[in-house]
């Protein structure tokens, strides 16, 4: 049997602002499997993060509900959402900004470590050990963010999302603002990743080919929609939707 790691179902989400309501994410649903990447794909203002942020509880859930090893997740609180926050991590887009530009990459690591108590010898190892993991020399855990190059960085915030041990690994948008080289080389940290940790990741990107090398399942968004939902080669090879082709001959 399948270990669906998590599920999205039915999801809903509404922004109200005053008078005025917007639908930013309508009726989407998936399913995760352990040791699975799931790619979401859709252009600017889709809906894209908003379903990242309702996983991890950065935007309340308006509707529908999401899964965690089975646990109804949705509105979990206290001691259970502190255990959502480690089993579901996420990677962002601009990596230097998410390091405080005073402390060295080793204190942003090791940071979320120290908080749950374990002391500075043993968070030094263990983020010396996750620099190792994410192909860095521990040299790097003494570097300042500005010390670095743009991928450098991105590899210190996926070893800062690991240091949790957390079970799905959400990348938004993780290697867009990297050039060409270097974004292949994270992606190929995070199959590394994959394949040797087993852990489960979703890549939210525009790029349907990036999606289409690195992801066993698919689904794209368009205004809020799933339009697609499946193997990448299924929906590049029979795409149901005029949007999906226009995707599909912005990468051929
Ligand atoms: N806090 C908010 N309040 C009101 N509207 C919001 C809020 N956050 C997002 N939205 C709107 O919801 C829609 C979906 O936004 P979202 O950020 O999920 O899109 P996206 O697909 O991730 O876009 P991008 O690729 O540009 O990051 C957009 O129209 C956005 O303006």
């Amino acid at each position: 049997m399948a270990d669906i790691i998590l599920k999205a179902d039915h999801l809903k989400k509404v922004f109200i602002s005053g008078k005025k309501s917007m639908t930013a994410v309508d009726d989407v649903s998936f399913e995760l499997e352990r040791g699975e990447c799931l790619g979401i794909v859709g252009e600017s203002g889709s809906g894209k993060s908003t379903i990242a942020k309702m996983i991890t509880h950065l935007e309340p859930v308006t509707d529908g509900q999401i899964f965690l090893k089975g646990k109804d997740i949705t509105h979990v609180g206290g001691k259970s959402l502190r255990k959502t926050y480690q089993d579901i991590q996420m990677v962002f887009q601009m990596p230097m900004e998410s390091f405080d530009p005073r402390c060295t990459l080793g204190d942003g690591i090791g940071e979320s470590l120290r908080n749950m108590g374990i002391n500075r010898t043993e968070t030094r190892t263990r983020v010396e050990n996750l620099l190792e993991r994410c192909g860095l020399s521990k040299e790097y855990a003494d570097r300042y963010p500005h010390q670095v190059s743009g991928g450098q960085c991105q590899r210190a915030a996926i070893a800062r999302a690991l240091a949790v041990s957390p079970e799905i690994l959400i990348c938004d948008e993780a290697t867009s603002a990297l050039d060409v080289t270097v974004q292949k080389q994270i992606l190929e940290l995070l199959i590394e990743l994959k394949e040797k940790e087993n852990l489960s990741f979703i890549l939210i990107c525009h790029d349907l080919a990036l999606v289409q090398a690195f992801c066993d399942k698919v689904l794209v968004l368009y205004h809020g929609k799933t339009v697609e939902y499946g193997t990448p080669d299924d929906i590049i090879n029979h795409p149901k939707m005029d949007y999906t082709k226009k995707l599909i001959d912005s990468v051929l």
